[in-house]
């Protein structure tokens, strides 16, 4: 069985290096790269995969990236879309070598092969060895800024934007690689941003009724700058002031307007963004020396109410006008902050990375098609373009290069970006406003409120020709989330950068209404604004909405209110309950000790006295003699409790009853005892621990004296000064536990045996006397777990 290749990993989107044929210099190894050659060179791929460039190229034929036709026909927001992507998505600019500049060029645009329409390669050398790279398009230092309109698709994209897709076009790449001369222009030279005005308003007169709307704005960290000032054009007569509208966002809790401009003519719209580029930020930068120190955004909105159809009149006899937008981003240039030769240069390279970090993010979410609303949040540059780069817009990137070999790392590094971002797939959808018929009657006018259509790849494409019926609805491929009604409504009047989330005030909505002339209004709207029904059911609804605001508002802030107070009052039962618990936890441990102190001085030592005093009344029988083994076992010096009430000291029990009994020490309490069996001379005495010795001193019992005469008697005063002890330890304990100043009594002779008072005592403790049981004690102790009885029998 044939074994499987071996597969080896390679890093995701890098290219292959390829060592030159041996037996060629590598001079000509790049000399037959750059002649097309291309059998030393490999391609990258964003999957990783590479390829040998030649077979793909050689048949003319790339799959990877269709054409779409300049009309857009097909494409812009329908839903016959093929799946792969029909505009061109990825493109690389290299630029031409500065005339001041020397060394070695390492980046260069490949010719097409024979046959080939379009530059698609680019080779990019790294000493020995030359990486090639495939993109939508390449173009290199001769292509101006038209041939880059034309090949990025720009007469479609603006159809696709009347269409009502949102199309953004970026600019990316190091500083000074050309992006500004991209979409600005420089010099004579026009940028994409003038010929795209250009073609909207080439595209507007095929479509009467449409409007042009404009806005530019820069953004700079935390900053939101507006770039347009339509004061002079408004002076000139060029625009009214009616044509002017305020949105707004918020910028990290702060408020940032910028106007939006309603433009009828191409001039004008050229005015205010040559003059929006004139108050951009500029500074120096390590190879620009007037470089942009800001992101700079451009939108062109379009509304286009001539594409609704009328097939799409509902049930309510509304029409749908589109609402569409181009937006073009300039990005500031890539730069380590420690190559900007000033000290201000640094600090603004750094904001303006971190920018570019967080967009590249979201642009590697877009390209793995994880993005998510995260990401809106990281950066005001995300915040702005967030609507027009979520899943159902159109995004073409530029991605600028410089030659200049010592610029490699830096170019290697956008290459890689530029070759992930081909995984990037547009999903462009339509989106549309619902406008009220005028046909309906005057008094029964449906709400003016725009919403947009249930999906909007249900909508037919308003350029591409359809059956009578269109296309059957169907659901965007990613469950898509649809487009808020706000931001349709917000749409009709110029949109903002944060379109769907953005909140215009009421002030703006009101000077939105009162600014727009009442016959401008009429188109848009469908409205016969002459009729004073009309005006009266207009107002009368925008009083409705009002209250119905008022009324939400106050039912959340009461709402709000209730929750803070339930929050306080379960902190205070918890604060409470803590409490509590920590009580109940010191009266338990009190009790515990309690419990074994009143145990330990009370019914264990009672055990054994009466017991002694039984053997020394000869009421109980002599133990039997133990083995000579258990003998030798007890002579242990150590005193030993044994369960049960039985103590022995270093002897056997059982030789108890063969001596003669002892007189008891003073002090000891309690009747005549047991006398415990005799301990050989040489036996050392009991063990007493420390304290009973001190306890001795201080007016205890003297020591019994072990091995002498009387030896029998010796253990029991031993276990009997222990008691002793052991009662005084207790006392001092109750002392301890109760804070009283208590002590336990000693036994008293007047007390029955087996009773024990611990003053003081507040457990649960009973010690009763059994009637007629000469042995001590049937003691129980119901508050704990001790539980102790013992009677004559056991003994
Ligand atoms: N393709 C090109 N053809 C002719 N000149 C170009 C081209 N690209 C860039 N330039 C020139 O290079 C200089 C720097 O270009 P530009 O300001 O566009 O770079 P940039 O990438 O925007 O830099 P920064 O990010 O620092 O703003 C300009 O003078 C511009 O005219």
């Amino acid at each position: 069985m044939p074994r499987p290749a071996k597969r080896r990993w390679r890093p995701r989107g890098r290219a292959r290096r390829c060592l030159p044929e041996p037996g060629r210099s590598p001079p000509a190894a790049l000399e037959a790269a750059r002649g097309g050659g291309g059998t030393a060179v490999s391609r990258a791929t964003p999957q990783g995969r590479h390829q040998d460039a030649a077979p793909r190229a050689r048949s003319g034929q790339p799959a990877e990236f269709e054409e779409a036709r300049p009309d857009g026909v097909g494409h812009a927001g329908g839903g016959r879309r093929r799946a792969s992507a029909p505009f061109v998505s990825v493109a690389l600019r290299v630029r031409p070598a500065p005339a001041t500049a020397s060394g070695d060029i390492s980046v260069w645009a490949k010719p097409p092969e024979e046959g080939g329409a379009r530059q698609r390669m680019l080779c990019c050398s790294r000493g020995y060895v030359v990486e090639e790279y495939e993109f939508s398009r390449v173009f290199g230092p001769a292509d101006d800024n038209r041939a880059l309109f034309h090949d990025m698709q720009g007469p479609a994209l603006t159809s696709s934007v009347f269409g009502g897709v949102n199309e953004t076009l970026f600019a990316y790449g190091q500083t000074g690689s050309g992006k500004t001369h991209t979409i600005f222009g420089s010099g004579e030279e026009a940028g994409l941003l003038g010929l795209f005005v250009d073609a909207f308003f080439q595209q507007a007169e095929a479509f009467p009724g449409s409007s042009i709307h404009v806005c530019c704005y820069e953004v700079f960290g935390d900053t939101l700058t507006d770039l347009v000032n339509p004061r002079r054009p408004i002076e000139q007569g060029n625009l009214h002031s009616d044509d002017v509208v305020t949105d707004e966002v918020f910028v990290k809790t702060r408020l940032c307007q910028y106007q939006i401009v309603r433009v009828s003519r191409v001039e004008t719209c050229l005015d205010l963004l040559h003059e929006a580029r004139a108050n951009r930020a500029k500074g120096v930068s390590s190879c620009n020396s007037s470089s942009s120190r800001s992101h700079a955004v451009v939108h062109l909105f379009v509304q286009n109410p001539t594409v609704g159809a009328p097939r799409h009149h509902d049930s309510e006899g509304g029409r749908q006008s589109t609402i569409g937008a181009l937006t073009l981003v300039d990005l500031a240039g890539t730069e380590r902050e420690h190559d900007n030769p000033s000290d201000q240069g640094k600090k603004s390279a750094r904001l303006l990375n971190t920018s570019l970090s967080s967009l590249n993010r979201l642009l590697r979410k877009l390209q793995t098609n994880s993005l998510d609303e995260s990401e809106r949040r990281q950066s005001v540059l995300n915040k702005c373009l967030w609507e027009y780069l979520r899943p159902g817009c159109g995004i073409a990137m530029v991605f600028c290069v410089s030659p200049l070999a010592k610029h490699r790392s830096t170019t290697l590094s956008t290459l890689a970006m530029a070759t992930d971002s081909k995984l990037i797939r547009s999903q462009r959808k339509s989106h549309y406003v619902q406008i009220p018929d005028k046909s309906q009657p005057s008094g029964t006018c449906p709400n003016v409120q725009c919403i947009p259509v249930q999906s909007p790849r249900a909508a037919p494409s308003p350029l591409a020709p359809r059956g009578p019926e269109g296309p059957p609805p169907r659901s965007g491929p990613r469950g898509t989330p649809g487009r808020p009604a706000s931001s349709g409504a917000s749409a009709a009047g110029g949109r903002g950068p944060e379109r769907g989330a953005s909140r215009r005030s009421r002030a703006g909505e009101d000077e939105l209404v009162q600014s727009w002339p009442a016959g401008e209004l009429e188109t848009p709207t469908g409205l016969d604004l002459g009729c004073p029904q009309t005006v009266r059911s207009l107002s009368l609804q925008i009083t409705e909405l009002r209250r119905r605001l008022r009324r939400a508002r106050a039912r959340s802030a009461d709402r709000d209110g209730r929750a803070e107070r339930d929050r306080e009052q379960l902190g205070a039962d918890l604060d409470a309950a803590r409490r509590e618990c920590e009580t109940l936890r010191a009266l338990f441990i009190r009790q515990q000790q309690q419990q074994q102190t009143a145990f330990w001085t009370g019914p264990f030592l009672d055990l054994l006295a009466p017991r002694d005093a039984a053997l020394a009344a000869g009421e109980l029988p002599p133990r039997p003699r133990p083995p000579q083994a258990a003998a030798e076992a007890v002579r242990s010096p150590v005193l030993v409790w044994a369960p049960r009430g039985r103590a022995c000291g270093g002897s056997p029990a059982g030789a108890t009853s063969a001596h003669p009994p002892a007189a008891r020490p003073p002090g000891s309490g309690g009747g005549a005892a047991a006398l415990p069996p005799p301990a050989p001379a040489t036996d050392p005495p009991p063990h007493v621990p420390p304290k009973a010795a001190r306890l001795r001193g201080a007016g205890a019992p003297p020591a019994p004296m072990l091995g002498t005469e009387g030896g029998g008697s010796t253990c029991l005063d031993a276990i009997l000064l222990e008691r002793d002890y052991w009662r005084a330890v207790a006392s001092g304990l109750q002392r301890g536990t109760q804070g009283e100043s208590q002590r336990c009594s000693e036994r008293s002779s007047g007390k029955a045996p087996g009773l024990w008072d611990c003053g003081g005592s507040s457990t649960s403790q009973t010690l009763q006397e059994t009637v007629g049981d000469p042995s001590p004690t049937a003691w129980s102790d119901t508050g704990s777990e001790l539980s102790l009885r013992s009677s004559a029998a056991e003994a």
